[in-house]
């Protein structure tokens, strides 16, 4: 079959030696099922140094940790060339070391470059690090409105911002995010509409700021040190199995970013199966789940998974990805226990010995955290986070750690659970 003239002109481009024409048709072939001859230009664009080919392979080496330090060398070249991307996710593994020594200061020096170049993602993770460190920062503000209409996390951090009445936000734009949002089928925009249309009206029209008068460096001083660790205190909830509640750990502004950052990698979610270990989907856990690896997080999401850590006590190297769960009325997850069978998994990091859920909303009916042995019902507000060990110090599991996640009778949960391993999670 002849190439179509675009392709032909492509190709011919791509057999002088162009780079970049050889990364376009490596592209076009992929997405018209040419596997093979797609996988040759790729490779030869990045040999060439063209900066989206080094980054498509190296978010391949990032699925297990042996091959993290290839990934960073490719994504080095890749950022040397004006990859974006690849400084955010430089930035990811420079801050968790992986594949490279963990260093802080060279993480936010790559985010901030990417967010200077004016790329959208990189503002919104900026942003939420100073929002960490405090929830009125006026350059964060500025930074979130700003990616808001290129960046769907940013807009909804606005939408939920506004909704809070969080001062600064503004309400003209954050309904203008709430319509794009919907056009665009984020799964919470229904909420968020609900939230804002709840408010006082909007003046407009709105400005967006400008990042142009930006102080770069005044920002990049308060990112010097990585988010503090939070302030929550703890409520006992029960003794046996250990359980605790850390109240409004996260702002609801936090809850929505994980849910917006995570929303397009929804899939059914999986069990590992109590006889093989194996992961597969079940009708035992019907949610949606999203699990987030080194490839999909940024400087933000990283800042929340230590946060977590740190509630639950232990080192944040231990903690599996964060996983994001949606249940639809009638959804649930049947009664568990998260420890895991003996198995070549459990071997290489050790038991799953504890668990932290992050509640992410509560406009939802049913859908109660329910430990069955003591019968407790735990339903989180927006922003709580439930921690529970399910294994004794022996690894032993606790058979009081059983727990449901109760079916939803109206309305969406939005959860973030993230389970820790004994040792360094192996992947
Ligand atoms: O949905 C819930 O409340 C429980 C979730 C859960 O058990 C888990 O993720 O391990
Ligand atoms: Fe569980």
């Amino acid at each position: 079959m002849a190439d179509r003239p675009d392709l032909a002109d492509l190709r011919r481009r791509a057999e002088a030696g162009e780079a970049r024409a050889q990364y376009a048709l490596a592209a076009a072939l992929s997405g018209a099922g040419a596997r093979e001859e797609a996988e040759r230009w790729l490779r030869a664009a990045a040999d060439g140094g063209e900066p989206d080919a080094l980054y498509t392979l190296a978010t391949r080496r990032c699925g297990t940790r042996a091959s993290l330090p290839d990934a960073v060398s490719l994504l080095e070249r890749a950022a040397a060339g004006g990859s974006p991307a690849a400084e955010r996710l430089l930035a990811v593994l420079y801050a968790d070391g992986l594949g490279v020594a963990a260093d802080w200061a060279a993480a936010t020096r790559f985010a901030l470059s990417a967010a200077r170049r004016g790329h959208a993602g990189a503002q919104r993770e900026i942003a939420m690090l100073l929002f960490a460190a405090d929830g009125e920062d006026a350059d964060a503000a500025d930074l979130i409105e700003a990616a808001a209409r290129r960046d769907a996390v940013a807009a909804a951090v606005c939408a939920r911002r506004a909704a809070q009445g969080r001062a600064g936000a503004d309400r003209a734009l954050a309904r203008d995010c709430v319509k794009k949002l919907a056009a665009a089928r984020y799964p919470n925009a229904g909420a968020l509409a609900a939230a804002l249309s709840a408010g006082e009206e909007a003046r407009a029209p709105y400005v967006v700021p400008s990042t142009e008068s930006l102080d770069w460096d005044r920002i990049a001083e308060k990112l010097a040190a990585p988010p503090p660790a939070p302030v929550a205190s703890a409520e006992r909830l029960c003794e046996a199995p250990a359980a605790r509640v850390f109240r409004d750990a996260f702002a609801a502004e936090e809850c929505e970013y994980v849910i917006a950052a995570g929303a397009p990698f929804l899939r059914p979610s999986q069990i590992a199966d109590p006889r093989t270990g194996e992961s597969r989907a079940d009708p035992y856990r019907n949610s949606l789940a999203a699990v987030l690896g080194p490839v999909d997080l940024d400087l933000a999401l990283v800042a929340f998974n230590r946060r977590l850590a740190a509630l639950a006590g232990r080192p944040a190297e231990n903690g599996e990805f964060l996983a994001l769960l949606c249940y639809a009325p009638g959804q649930e997850y049947r009664p568990h226990g998260d420890w895991l069978p003996p198995g070549p998994d459990r071997e290489r990091g050790g038991q799953r010995a504890a668990t932290a859920l992050l509640y992410l909303n509560d406009d939802y009916e049913g859908g109660e955290t329910h430990f069955l042995a003591p019968d407790i019902r735990f339903r989180g507000a927006t922003g709580d986070v439930l921690v529970f060990e399910n294994a004794g110090p022996d690894g032993a599991p606790d058979p009081a750690s059983r727990h449901a996640g109760l079916p939803v009778a109206r309305g969406v949960k939005w959860l973030a659970s993230k389970w820790f391993r004994e040792r360094r999670y192996a992947f």
